[in-house]
């Protein structure tokens, strides 16, 4: 019997089913990609690239994205910085969740704060806590193709990361998505960098 939080007289109840037997039904291992970066800078677009070509190598993969978990888990969260912590901890913990299930997790979001970042890692065991760092030069997000940079600009949205608000780059991260020889690499080739990292590490077989 345990008290965890507010939460009192709570017992831990064991599954039948581990983790290793749903991983060995699918044939993979359970883990996080954690997509970091400025609104705009690919984070989505390599976030539907990955899912894809993992989906077309008979891999299983779920996205979790912070635009799209803002309609409905985290709709009570706005951008201040402690529901920005609040976001980060409570996808930190539903990606733990979708790993155990065996799947490979992708969450998308900007996730501004070190500490948070390095927060959700502990949470995960086995190294299976993989942090993609989109790194591309600005014009990616000068696109702006939401609107948001604009309006941030011209003072019409308070708070925006990279303009009022901090953004702090990952120091040690897995994966760092940058250009080459001045280019965006395209979707495709961004997720096969990082299919090769989890191939190389294992994650893409259950033993
Ligand atoms: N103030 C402010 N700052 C940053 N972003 C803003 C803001 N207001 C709205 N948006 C939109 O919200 C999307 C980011 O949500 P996240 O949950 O990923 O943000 S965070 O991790 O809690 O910082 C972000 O989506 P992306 O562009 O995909 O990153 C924006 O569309
Ligand atoms: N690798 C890429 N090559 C070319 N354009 C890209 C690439 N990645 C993203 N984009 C474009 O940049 C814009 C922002 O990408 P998006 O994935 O929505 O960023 P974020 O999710 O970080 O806000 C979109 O218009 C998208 O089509």
């Amino acid at each position: 019997m345990s008290t965890v939080g507010n939460s009192t007289n709570i017992f831990w109840q064991e599954s039948p089913i581990g983790k290793t037997e749903r991983q060995k039904l699918v044939n993979q291992k359970g883990c996080v990609v954690w997509i970091t970066g400025l609104s705009g800078s690919g984070k989505s677009t390599l976030a539907c690239s990955l899912s894809r070509e993992l989906y077309t190598r008979g891999k299983l993969s779920y996205i979790l994205d912070g635009d799209n978990l803002r309609h409905g888990l985290n709709k009570d969260l706005g951008f201040k910085a402690e529901d920005r912590v609040e976001n980060i901890r409570r996808v930190g913990e539903v990606a733990k969740l979708f790993a155990d299930a065996g799947l490979i997790c992708i969450a998308s979001l900007i996730s501004p704060y070190r500490k948070d970042r390095d927060a959700c890692r502990e949470m995960m065991q086995d190294s299976s806590f993989i942090e993609a760092s989109m790194y591309l030069k600005s014009w990616l997000f000068t696109r702006d193709p939401k609107g948001l940079y604009k309006l941030a600009r011209a003072g019409k949205i308070k708070g925006f990361t990279g303009i009022d608000d901090p953004y702090e780059s990952p120091l040690n991260c897995e994966i760092q998505l940058k250009e080459k020889e001045g280019e965006c690499p395209s979707p495709v080739a961004m997720a096969e960098e990082v299919i090769t990292y989890l191939e190389g590490k294992g994650f893409l077989q259950s033993q």
